[in-house]
């Protein structure tokens, strides 16, 4: 089973990426959709151990957490040695499934694949990338995001250029989904090549 970590910087398309490979029948593990699921889950009581009154009814509103860790490294940190064991641990569990299921490909959907020294657990790294003028465009369209936000959240994550240079297949989103979805089909018909191990 060879396991595509898919990454790439805010805004540059890795959920709609993810989504073509799910749509081409390759199982996707998305670690944003696991961690929002811990948030009114198993992470909710820990997280509101360590950051007081962030969660209502037991479930973590995650723009009120948003407000007390974007931007303070110390307190991201905090947060991130609570959620990233558990996204870990249910990453294990999806690939131990998938490879008793018998797939011959699945996709790893992590944002921060550099950042935690993830490269090493897959076998391919495939980065969304769409160029940083697409890339503001586009965060800076969301509602409630502003100049401020957008400044802190890629002052925390490796540069594209980085990730591109690092990447084994770069998948450029600038030119629409369906350019986007040739370029999956590309890389899933180009794995059929490679040595299996
Ligand atoms: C700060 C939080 C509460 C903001 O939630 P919100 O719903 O507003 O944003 P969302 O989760 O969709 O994140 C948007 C984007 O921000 C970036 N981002 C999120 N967390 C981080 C981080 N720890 N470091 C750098 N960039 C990050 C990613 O590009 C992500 O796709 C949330 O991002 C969070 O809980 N982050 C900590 C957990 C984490 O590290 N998640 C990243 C993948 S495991
Ligand atoms: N191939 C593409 N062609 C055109 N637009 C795209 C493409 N991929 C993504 N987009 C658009 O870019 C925006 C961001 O996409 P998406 O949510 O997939 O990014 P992301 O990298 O997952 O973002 P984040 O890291 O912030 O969660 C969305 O508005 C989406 O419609």
């Amino acid at each position: 089973m060879i396991v595509i970590g898919l990454t790439g910087s805010i805004g540059m398309g890795k959920s709609t990426t993810a989504r073509l490979f799910a749509e081409e029948g390759v199982p996707v593990h998305d670690a944003d959709a696991t961690v929002h699921a811990l948030y009114s889950g198993a992470a909710a009581p820990l997280v509101e151990a360590a950051f007081p009154g962030v969660t209502r009814d037991g479930v973590v509103d995650r723009k009120e957490l948003g407000t007390r860790v974007i931007g303070k490294p110390e307190a991201l940190a905090k947060l991130e040695g609570i959620v990233h064991p558990l996204v870990r641990a249910a990453e294990a569990e999806f690939l131990a499934a998938r490879r008793a299921g018998g797939a011959g490909a699945v996709v790893l959907d992590i944002p921060l694949l550099f950042e935690s020294g993830r490269v090493g657990d897959v076998d391919l790294v495939a980065v969304v990338s769409a160029g940083a003028e697409e890339q503001r465009r586009r965060v800076l369209e969301r509602p409630g995001m502003t100049e401020e936000t957008f400044r802190a959240v890629l002052a925390r994550q490796t540069p594209d250029a980085e990730k591109r240079a690092r990447a084994d297949v770069v998948i450029d989103t600038s030119r629409g989904v369906e350019a986007a979805r040739e370029q999956v089909r590309a890389l899933l018909a180009g794995l059929n090549d490679r040595p299996k191990d």
